[in-house]
């Protein structure tokens, strides 16, 4: 008999009550903070043509010639920095936020909801956790791309997972995807709470930053929303919080190889505040749902001895929201609206 085109999985099950299911998907990270296993990490994530846009063959060549030479070793050095007892502090926060959600939706809505996590690169793969869910019942999904605002390096690439995984499938579910909630107020909300939340516990800086990550300049041109995504949280978050533009600035940060990305970049930014005479600078990174290397490393250790070097007196790091109280509360709020009219979503009160 000829091999099925669809080798994703053949028969979903009857056995299970059908079920909704809410799929996270974050990034990914390496297994351990070493050059061997960063880099076939580095490899899927920068081999992917919604990352890099330039002429395959040609990144090819420069990536495997060049790129996955020399940065596993120093991007391992990095990892080395922050890692903790139990892993990658990313996988270990993702793991978390995922397993809160499980329990406050468990509690808040009448049916039966899984909530599973998804790496976009690395284990566990969409399509393993899409085949997984299907396997105990799920007939309706919604994916959650752990990226407040969409860029097509980000979220765009979620979305060809997904795509890809639901090719395969016989009888895939019904599928829904969250784009963004860059403007969400009950995000704003939570952004906005646990700032303040930290301010009540170590007093406010002279200036708050807000460092999203950045991307190519040429992406943003050619039509990615990303840039006035970033623009948007920062504005929305500047009026919650009361601030004019000189008290909130807005930076882009982890530029990676020689093109210009989204300017003002973080690191020129931090000194040339320390420049100015700031002496305590407070920094957020809105654009991680949960810390990583970005923030951990980049940010709270990096950048904070480029401002110190500069004549700053501190750089302090507000986390990110992870599995605060705050988070569970809005991103839970915004899997509901998005699920409202799913049967398992249904509240005792509308039936
Ligand atoms: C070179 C191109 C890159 C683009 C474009 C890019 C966009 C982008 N990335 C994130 C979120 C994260 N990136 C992280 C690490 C990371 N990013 C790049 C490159 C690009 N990112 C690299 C090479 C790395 C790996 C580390 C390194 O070698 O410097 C992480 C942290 C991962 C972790 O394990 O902790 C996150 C999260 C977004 C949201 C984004 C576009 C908006
Ligand atoms: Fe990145
Ligand atoms: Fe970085």
């Amino acid at each position: 008999m000829p091999r099925s085109h669809y080798t994703g999985l053949a028969r979903p099950s009857y056995d299970h009550p059908a079920q909704a299911g809410v799929l996270l998907v974050n990034l990914g990270t390496p297994d351990a903070p070493t050059a061997r296993s960063v880099r076939p990490y580095l490899a899927e994530f920068l081999g992917d043509p919604r990352v890099i846009e330039y002429p395959r063959w040609l990144w090819w060549l420069i990536l495997h010639g060049v790129i996955l030479r020399i940065r596993p070793a120093r991007s391992a050095h990095a990892y080395a920095r922050i890692w903790t007892p139990e892993g990658s502090p990313l996988r270990v926060e993702s793991e978390k936020l995922a397993a809160a959600l499980q329990t406050a939706l468990g509690t808040a809505v009448r049916g039966s909801v899984r909530v599973a996590l998804a790496m976009r690169y690395g284990a566990p793969s969409v399509r393993t956790q899409i085949e997984q869910m299907q396997r105990e019942g799920v007939r309706r999904l919604l994916v959650l791309p752990l990226y407040p605002q969409y860029s097509g390096t980000s979220t765009g690439s979620v979305i060809d997972a997904v795509a890809d995984t639901f090719k395969q499938l016989r009888w895939p579910p019904e599928l829904r995807i969250v784009n963004d909630y860059h403007a969400d107020a009950g995000h704003i909300d939570a952004l906005a709470r646990s700032i303040e939340r930290w301010w009540s516990a170590h007093g406010r800086g002279d200036k708050l930053l807000l460092s999203f990550h950045g991307i190519p300049q040429r992406y943003v041109d050619a039509g990615d929303p990303y840039l006035h995504h970033c623009q948007g949280t920062a504005q929305r978050l500047r009026e919650r919080l009361g601030l004019n533009a000189t008290q909130l600035e807005v930076s882009f940060q982890s530029r990676v190889g020689r093109e210009a990305w989204l300017q003002p970049y973080t690191d020129a930014t931090v000194r040339r505040l320390a420049g100015e005479g700031i002496r305590r600078l407070d920094v957020a990174c809105p654009g991680f749902a949960v810390d990583c290397l970005e923030t951990l490393e980049e940010i709270a250790m990096q950048n904070h001895d480029m401002f110190v070097a500069a004549g700053g007196e501190s750089l302090r790091y507000i986390p990110a929201l992870n599995d605060s109280e705050e988070q569970i509360a809005s991103l839970g709020a915004l899997i509901r609206r998005h699920a409202h009219d799913w049967p398992e979503f249904l509240s005792d009160e509308a039936t």
